[in-house]
């Protein structure tokens, strides 16, 4: 992502992997986030927020200091800005040596202490610059004047990566337009993109009286709206930091624009919801639990940054069908996700280890730069080896808490469950769906037991985790899958409806129309 003119490629010996990049010295490189934001003395939001995530992420992060704030959950009592030459130094001391992969800003206090980041980043490129432009706290404090509305819309937005404003601050940026509607906030976003930044964010949290938190992101061509179930808890403090730091971080491990917003979307929900309850400070707003995945206690463990939605039309490969149809599997996962699938399936029963790795690590670059997440079917150690999103196994697979010991709290695991007491041992293990099938008679696996509608319906009122119907699903039948009305329902995962087809494309295109025309009406 060359958001400055040079690009810095990773040497050909390096390859990312979770959080480390190991190269074949084995030497480790963390990837690296610069923030430079102010001081919260409260800790839930400005550099405090920033280092907290990145820790929580697995990313190294850095600090440079603009402003010092007196402030407590009551708001921000006074402000101190530090002077720019002094900014300089701190900036010139970590960009001179530090590998830093994304930088993030967050109070930027005085058009002079903009200046010298513009400076100092033109000396010391970064491959990506994530910019979240605080104006004004959300206990209503102003951490920026006026006076710097113009050297962001002129100098710092055409060159930044990402802008991540709340609405107030798009209204602002915008000379002061209304702001009220998620419309609003599209042709708000449209019009900070004509600004200069590759990718808009524009925050719905603040919007009034809307039941879901929605954030609309526009690329320049598309949108897209991510959206929440509003979470009503007073420990909101330090969200806009968090969201805008996550996004860094995953940007800095690797991940596409898209997918970065996704989960750092899910990660200041999770940590939300963790901590609605939490009480710090007496003031109106507390902050919340950054480190809530790290915790130990059960409710914790529920928390990942895997999104449901991301099961409605669910690819998995077949390499007989795709030899079949003289495609390698690399180019019918592309026409798998340009037709519209949300997640795709590596399943690979006959094929060479070698061969599955080489193929995997293809499909994780691919999935990665479109935002949707590569899951393994049956392979642990492939999905290590390639830093995939996560796997999918079933009942005489490893053992799924294993497996999740293995992976982590991050990687995405689903089960294949033909029964409740199936779908309950999942979640207890620590799943995050379940694959439950086969709804139809099928060819594609043998010997696999047919459950039917009532089956699939009976596995969904047992399951406490969102489920994916699976089994001789096609065009023709999908409605009615879908039409179950169960609402952990979340999609269906298809094979030969894909992949035994002359165009995947074609066919995508019409399971996902299917798809969304039967969510109509449900
Ligand atoms: C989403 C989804 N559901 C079920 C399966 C079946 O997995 P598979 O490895 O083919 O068979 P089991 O191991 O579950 O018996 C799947 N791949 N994806
Ligand atoms: C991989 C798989 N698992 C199933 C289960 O019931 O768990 S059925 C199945 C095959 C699904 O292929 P098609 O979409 O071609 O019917
Ligand atoms: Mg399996």
């Amino acid at each position: 992502m060359d958001s400055l003119g040079a690009i810095r490629s990773w040497p050909a010996n390096w390859r990312i992997t979770t959080a480390t990049m190991t190269t074949t010295e084995g030497i480790k490189k963390v990837p690296q986030v610069l923030t430079v934001a102010g001081s919260d003395s409260g800790a839930g939001a400005g550099i405090q927020a920033d280092l907290k995530v990145c820790a929580a992420r697995g990313v190294y992060c850095a600090s440079v200091i603009t402003a010092v704030t007196a402030q407590n959950t009551r708001g921000v009592q006074s402000v101190h800005l530090l002077p720019p030459h002094f900014v300089s130094e701190q900036l010139k001391s970590v960009l001179s040596d530090f590998e830093f992969d994304v930088v993030k800003t967050g109070m930027l206090p005085s058009p002079e202490i903009v200046e010298v980041l513009l400076q100092n980043l033109s000396d010391f490129p970064v491959r990506a610059l994530v910019v979240d432009p605080v104006m004004v706290s959300t206990s209503g404090h102003v951490l920026a004047g006026s006076s710097i509305l113009s050297i962001f819309k002129e100098r710092l937005l055409p060159i930044a990566d990402i802008i991540t404003p709340n609405v107030k601050e798009a209204s602002a940026l915008l000379g002061g337009v209304r702001i009220e509607t998620v419309e609003e906030m599209r042709s708000a976003a449209k019009l900070l993109h004509q600004m200069g930044p590759r990718f808009v964010l524009v925050k719905g949290g603040d919007l009034p009286d809307s039941s879901d938190s929605v954030d609309v992101y526009f690329d320049g061509k598309e949108f897209h709206e991510l959206r929440s179930p509003r979470i009503t808890t007073r420990n909101t403090h330090g969200t806009g930091c968090t969201l805008a730091s996550c996004i860094a971080a995953e940007l800095a491990k690797g991940s596409s624009m898209l997918s970065a917003v996704k989960v750092a979307k899910r990660f200041v929900d999770n940590a939300l919801d963790y901590s609605k309850d939490i009480v710090i400070g007496s003031g109106k707003q507390g902050p919340f639990d950054h480190f809530f995945g790290l915790k130990k206690d059960p409710q914790s463990s529920r928390y990942s940054t895997f999104n449901p939605d991301d099961l409605f039309l669910y690819a998995v490969t077949d390499s007989r069908m795709n030899k079949k149809w003289n495609r390698s599997t690399v180019d019918a996962v592309k026409a798998a996700i340009e037709g519209g699938a949300t997640i795709i399936q590596l399943r690979e029963k006959e094929a060479e280890t070698r061969e599955f790795l080489e193929e995997a690590k293809a499909c994780v670059d691919i999935c990665r730069s479109s935002g949707v997440c590569l899951l393994i079917n049956d392979r642990i150690d492939i999905a290590l080896a390639c830093d995939a999103d996560g796997v999918h196994v079933g009942q005489s697979d490893m053992p799924v808490d294993l497996v999740r010991s293995l992976l982590g709290p991050d990687k995405i695991i689903g089960v294949s469950c033909k029964t409740p007491e199936q779908a309950h041992q999942a979640w207890k293990d620590g799943a995050d769906y379940i694959g439950s099938g086969g709804v139809y008679p099928t060819n594609t696996k043998s010997n696999n037991r047919t459950i039917g509608l009532d089956g699939l319906k009976e596995v969904c009122k047992a399951s406490k985790l969102p489920v994916v119907a699976i089994g001789g699903i096609k065009i023709s039948n999908a409605e009615a899958v879908m039409r179950i009305d169960e609402p952990n329902l979340k999609g269906v995962a298809i094979v030969s409806a894909l992949f035994d087809q002359e165009c995947v494309l074609t066919q995508a295109n019409k399971l996902h129309k299917t798809l969304k025309e039967s969510k109509k009406g449900i």
